[in-house]
């Protein structure tokens, strides 16, 4: 599904925010990606979505390599990776169902068709009976559940997470958890990146810890190991 082969970024300025960078992730697969504060997930994640572009290397989705992707190409790959932010980033004056239909209408779907993909991603991370609220009157969890909808509506057969659960209490951490893991059952690859030392402790999935843009760990975390 996705493919990091010996993949380095600098930033204009020099800085190293990722050093020779090599993982495979399955289709089907679920892994975190873990490391301090500064250690290169954001921008792992960034070359993936085709934000940033690597210095070297390759990254490769279902064996597409990126590098060849021309700008006005860059929608047709994104339309098969869902992104979910940790600040959800949903646009507070419209109500729940426009922010989830919203890759929809980019992708042209209307009418019938779209109000039912709607209803299905809300219905999976059960907000069905908020689809005519405004986001601000969800809680800090609700808000992060649409942002995981209108990540899956248009059916990704990758899921990103850049801390998603950031600002919730560790309840609520495990409820977002359990929606990944729902759709990680349906055979959507999911890459997680977060701080979150409990979490990647507790749920035993694979994990690729960086440290200074470097690849320290790929497997199962010992929980002793500080990241
Ligand atoms: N656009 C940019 N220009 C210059 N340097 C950058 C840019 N984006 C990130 N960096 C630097 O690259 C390094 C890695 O940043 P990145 O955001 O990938 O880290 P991170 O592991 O996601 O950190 P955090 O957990 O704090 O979000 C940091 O030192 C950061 O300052």
């Amino acid at each position: 599904m996705l493919t990091f082969d010996q993949v380095s970024k600098s930033y204009p300025g020099g800085f190293i925010a990722l050093d020779r960078i090599s993982f495979e992730l399955a289709k089907g697969e679920m892994a975190f990606l873990t490391g301090h504060s500064g250690a290169g997930k954001s921008t792992l994640l960034k070359l993936i979505s085709l934000i940033e572009r690597p210095t070297s290397g390759r990254v490769l989705i279902n064996q597409i390599d990126l590098s060849r992707i021309r700008r006005h190409q860059v929608p047709f790959i994104r339309r098969d990776i869902g992104i979910i932010f940790q600040n959800h980033r949903l646009l507070m004056e419209h109500t729940v169902f426009d922010n989830v239909a919203l890759p929809l209408i980019i992708e042209g779907f209307t009418g019938k068709d779209m109000v039912k993909r709607v209803h299905a991603a809300l219905d999976k991370v059960g907000l069905l009976d908020k689809v005519r609220c405004l986001p601000e009157t969800l809680s800090g969890g609700e808000q992060q559940r649409v942002g995981i909808a209108r990540a899956v509506v248009n059916k990704p057969p990758l899921l990103l997470a850049d801390e998603p659960t950031g600002n919730l209490d560790p309840e609520l951490s495990k409820d977002i958890m359990q929606v990944f893991e729902a759709f990680n059952q349906v055979g959507v690859s999911v890459l997680i990146a977060t701080h979150d030392h409990g979490l990647v402790a507790r749920m035993r999935y694979r994990t690729l810890t960086l440290k200074q843009g470097k690849m320290i760990n790929d497997g199962l975390l010992q929980f002793e190991e500080p990241l």
